[in-house]
């Protein structure tokens, strides 16, 4: 078989693949992007994660704002969430999205763009099978391995066998399940919890620890739990699911929570438990490539691998999960390789947004972090209520919070719980990224009224 010769490889074609390989040809290299499937041109984000679930997201705001709309002196009839249109739109944010991609990549890539699922045969060897079933050889200088992560499914005693939903699968429901039982209470679970309760499911979600959100402080865990209860999301925390099983139309799990015995039914069940690394099928060993236990690839502040030559970006190298993170690897490599730069990892800041509503946005240091790592700290907390704009939007709902080096005055952390944070919190981020005092944002002007001016109040607090 003919081995077909490239400067540089991108496997997998996520937000780090997709946008590195235009800018390697832009350098004048020959590139090639092997993606697995037409269907997920433009990666996770675009296709299954972000966008569609952000999509859907904003149905289910329309549905909660309609249902609530008579606290604004707007009559209006009880809203009728029809699941398949909402699957429909969500479809058709999906479609112009992959279009927009495929565009862009054919225009960058032409013939280089290559459908198909590729293995290594050696470090400097991949073979990629087609759709068609043709068997191609690639060899190229550098590879880049952007291959992403698919969903953890424990191995749970009779779950194989309930029909479960994933993060996909859930999207492609077009009948609202009656009672949708969410195992795990991180990103994935809570924004579908709400989503799905304000569609009009019953909801129930079950957490392995006491708390939700592990990642987060207590304060923030709580006050997000309270508002998805005053919902009507149900909880079952510190509960530990030993088998599951279908009987007739509903799923049963078996539960021990705080020692007690519990049997659950519900229609659906979501499985939400954290993100497997798509490394199985690569036959890294073939290049020498080492994997951690779970699969993903160790990679240095470059995003190098242990063999010379070979790069992980995206989820694959364990993250941060986030897309903005998948990019901010692409922005290092090309620094590093094209442009003679020295971008590193280390130290990046990393925000974060969980889109439930209102949002829940993080960047730096938890409290509890910031303790664990010996800083003197200053905490401030403003309840969202308290920001004039909250009030006239009738959306008071939230707590916010930062954490201060009461030393240098410098932001070490920042949690916002309240409407458009996932907006404001860039706001804390550029002033934590310019290494400027707490009070830029306490005495700076800011336009009256918005969401952001809470800033000024929430640092007057220190
Ligand atoms: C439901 C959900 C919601 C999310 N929401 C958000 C959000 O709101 N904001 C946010 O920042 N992050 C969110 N994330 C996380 C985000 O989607 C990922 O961090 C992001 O997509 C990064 O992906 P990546 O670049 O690592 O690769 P991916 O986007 O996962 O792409 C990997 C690509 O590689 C291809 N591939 C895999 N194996 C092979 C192979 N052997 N050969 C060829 N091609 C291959 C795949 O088909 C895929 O297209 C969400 C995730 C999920 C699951
Ligand atoms: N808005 C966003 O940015 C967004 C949205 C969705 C996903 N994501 C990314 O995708 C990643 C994956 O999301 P996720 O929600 O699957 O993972 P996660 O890590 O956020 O949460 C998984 C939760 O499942 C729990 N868990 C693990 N095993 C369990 C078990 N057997 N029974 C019950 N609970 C169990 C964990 O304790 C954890 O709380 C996120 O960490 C995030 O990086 C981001």
């Amino acid at each position: 078989m003919n081995t077909e010769y490239y400067d540089d490889i991108v496997i997998g074609g996520g937000k780090a693949g997709k946008t590195l390989a235009p800018a390697l040809v832009m350098a004048g290299r020959k590139t090639a992007l092997v993606e697995r499937s037409s269907t997920m041109i433009g990666g996770g984000c675009i296709n299954i994660a972000c966008i569609p679930t952000k999509t859907m997201v904003a149905s289910a705001e329309v549905a909660h704002t309609v249902r609530n709309s008579a606290v604004y002196g707007v009559k209006t009839n009880v809203p009728t969430v029809n699941l398949a249109e909402v699957i429909q739109r969500k479809r058709s944010v999906v479609l112009s999205a992959r279009e927009m991609n495929l565009h862009n990549l054919a225009a960058a890539l032409g013939k280089n763009l290559i459908i198909g699922t590729a293995r290594f045969v050696d470090s400097k060897t991949i073979e990629v099978v087609t759709p068609e079933g043709i068997t191609r050889i690639l060899s190229a200088e550098r590879l880049f391995i952007n291959t992403g992560t698919r969903p953890l499914i424990p191995p749970l005693p009779g779950l194989k066998e309930t029909g479960f939903l994933t993060s996909e699968s859930i999207m492609e429901l077009e009948q609202l399940p009656e009672h949708l039982i969410i195992l795990g209470s991180g990103y994935i679970g809570l924004e579908f919890a709400q989503m799905f309760r304000r569609f009009g499911s019953r909801v129930t979600v079950i957490g392995q620890r006491e708390q939700i959100l592990s990642s987060q402080d207590p304060d923030i865990a709580i006050a997000v739990q309270t508002l998805l209860e005053q919902e009507g999301v149900e909880f079952l925390l510190k509960a530990t699911v030993l088998g599951a099983e279908r009987i007739g139309n509903a799923t049963k799990l078996q539960i021990r929570s705080a020692d007690r015995a519990i049997h659950l039914q519900g229609s659906h069940l979501l499985v939400a438990v954290g993100r497997a690394p798509t490394t199985d099928s690569l036959n890294l060993a073939a290049a020498g490539v080492v994997k951690d236990a779970s699969g993903f690839i160790p990679v240095n502040d470059h995003l190098e691998t242990n063999i010379p030559g070979i790069w992980a970006l995206g989820d694959i190298n364990r993250g941060p999960q986030y897309t903005h993170i998948s990019l901010d690897d692409y922005r290092i490599v090309k620094s590093n390789l094209i442009d003679g730069g020295k971008r590193s990892s280390r130290d990046r800041l990393v925000p974060s947004c969980l889109f439930i509503d209102p949002e829940l946005a993080q960047v730096g240091l938890t409290e509890a972090a910031a303790q664990q790592q010996g800083y003197a700290i200053r905490v401030a907390k403003l309840e969202a209520a308290a920001i004039p704009r909250a009030r006239t939007s009738g959306r008071t709902e939230g707590l916010l919070k930062a954490i201060v080096d009461s030393e240098t005055g410098h932001i070490l952390g920042c949690s916002l719980l309240c409407h458009a944070a996932g907006e404001m919190i860039s706001t804390v981020q550029m002033v934590m990224q310019a290494q400027m005092s707490y009070t830029v944002l306490r005495d700076g002007v800011l336009t009256h009224p918005t969401m952001t001016e809470g800033l000024n109040l929430l640092f007057s607090k220190l």
